[in-house]
């Protein structure tokens, strides 16, 4: 499971900003899409090999009672107890204030790991900046400039050994092929996951255990259809050591970010008998993000009349465009209904995501495309498109090498991707495609 890093701090101390930088590789990767919410909250972040999650928060006022701060105090509580290890950063350039002293307090008590984090330190001496901060009795503080970058690698390694360090050993793992695709059910609460969950795995499914004292991470749970191995992701909640003090909402963003990226295919399940809500949108948006493949499960299926089907169908579709790449299903979780069509639909998908595409396919496909449609002239020059080859898989990616391809526009792009998704039957995996413009051979070296 990744790690997970909760951004805490006072108002106006950098945290977005830090937030941005930690996760910023990962934002190219999702396109605007209309209609898709993006939660800027919550994050994926790589330090070179290493993956976690980052949590930001609001600006945190841990006595509020009411109104906007209240809730944000709430939201921050839920943060810092799911997190392993929190960043505590406070204004080099403001100095100490009381409010810091007052989060101190509150961290103190949540007893989790805290790093503080003298923020804006760019050009300042350590023993200068950090000085009046060892008042708050949370040890030698770590100093980075979020807006340079300056000593953040060095905070979020030292933040990944430590939340290691807290960690029991992984539970034993099964063998590769006895575990088969691995599936995660998401969705917001009351769309029926446990029901689903019950009707796939049946009287297999496996009670976790909660000994006080241990960490319950995410819990496997194989089961078999139609001969093949399959295994449920589920991560059933997470209670921490010493329980200091529990997750307050019931939903956990976390807890749903960590099922999509420990699965291989993911189950969106939406409430037919609901509106679809901007909950729905956000969980979307964080699978698309994950670029894991998809089917859209639209569960409560039964007691709907055909007309009121045919409304909701619509309406899935008007309000979640993004996810026409997937395979919508419509089921019954409780009566058992549309099971088959949901199973064959993550066989699909996983075989979409992992796909092998061949160099000359792909060139062929996309001489086809070009052929039919060309790419606009930009600044007199049209770019030219020369070959595609596979960049990698799970997602699938991509990448077409020519020239002038900075001059290819969003829809055109849209416009191949349709293409090879078409051409090779890649439904439920999101696809990327990447734009390699070729060095001029004959160009002097620059340096
Ligand atoms: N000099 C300097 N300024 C910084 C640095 N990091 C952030 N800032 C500036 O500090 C201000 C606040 O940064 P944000 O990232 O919005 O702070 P925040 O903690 O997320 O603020 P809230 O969203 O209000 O909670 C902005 O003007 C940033 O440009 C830094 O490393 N050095
Ligand atoms: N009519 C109908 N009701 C269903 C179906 N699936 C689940 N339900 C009902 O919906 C309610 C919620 O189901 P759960 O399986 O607990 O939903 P969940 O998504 O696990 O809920 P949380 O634990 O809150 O996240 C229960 O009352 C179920 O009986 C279905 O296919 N049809």
């Amino acid at each position: 499971m990744k790690p997970v890093i909760a951004l805490v701090g006072r108002p106006n101390v950098g945290k977005s900003t830090l937030f941005n930088r930690l996760t910023r590789s990962r934002d190219a990767l999702v396109a605007d899409l209309p209609g898709l919410t993006r939660d800027r909250h919550y994050g994926e972040g790589r330090v070179g090999e290493r993956p976690f999650l980052v949590i930001d928060t609001g600006g945190f006022e841990p006595v509020a009672k009411e109104g906007i701060m209240h809730e944000m105090a709430l939201q921050t509580r839920q943060a810092v107890a799911e997190a392993d290890v929190v960043v505590f950063i406070v204004d080099g350039r403001q100095g100490l204030t009381p409010h810091d002293k007052t989060i101190t307090d509150f961290l103190r008590k949540s007893g989790r790991k805290v790093m503080l984090v003298v923020n804006k330190s760019e050009g300042m001496k350590y023993t200068s900046v950090t000085a009046e901060f060892y008042e708050l009795g949370l040890g030698d503080p770590y100093v980075i400039s979020a807006a340079h970058g300056d000593g953040v690698a060095d905070l979020v390694n030292e933040a990944l050994d430590q939340a290691f360090a807290q960690r029991p050993a992984d539970a034993e793992e099964l063998e590769p092929q006895e575990r088969g695709v691995k599936i995660a059910i998401v969705g917001r609460p009351n769309v029926g996951k446990s029901t689903l969950i019950n009707t796939l795995v049946g009287e297999q499914r496996v009670i976790a255990f909660d000994m006080p004292g241990t960490t319950r991470d995410s819990i496997e749970v194989p089961f078999e259809r139609g001969n093949k191995h399959y295994t449920l992701i589920d991560t059933a909640g997470i209670r921490r050591r010493g329980k200091v003090f529990e997750a307050i909402e019931k939903f956990s963003v976390v807890k749903t970010l960590q099922s999509i990226s420990e699965a291989n295919v993911v189950i969106l399940l939406l409430d037919a008998q609901q509106d679809i809500s901007e909950q729905d949108a956000h969980i979307a948006g964080f699978i698309l993000e994950s670029g894991r493949a998809l089917v859209v499960g639209v569960n409560k299926w039964d007691g709907l009349e055909s007309s009121d089907r045919d409304q909701v169908k619509t309406d899935i579709d008007r309000k979640m465009d993004f996810l026409s790449f997937a395979r919508h299903i419509y089921l019954s979780a409780l009566k058992g209904t549309g099971i088959g069509p949901l199973m064959r639909a993550v066989d699909e998908a996983y075989a979409a995501a992992t796909a092998k595409l061949s160099t000359p396919r792909l060139t062929r496909a996309l001489e086809e495309a070009v052929e039919k449609q060309e790419p606009k002239r930009k600044g007199g020059t049209r770019p030219k498109m020369r070959y595609a080859h596979q960049g990698g898989q799970n997602p699938p990616v991509i990448v077409i090498h020519g020239n002038a391809l900075e001059g290819v526009t969003e829809p055109y792009k849209r416009y191949l991707e349709k293409h090879f998704r078409d051409t090779f039957d890649l439904i439920g995996t999101p696809l990327r495609i990447e734009l390699r413009t070729g060095k001029n051979p004959f160009a002097k070296a620059q340096n």
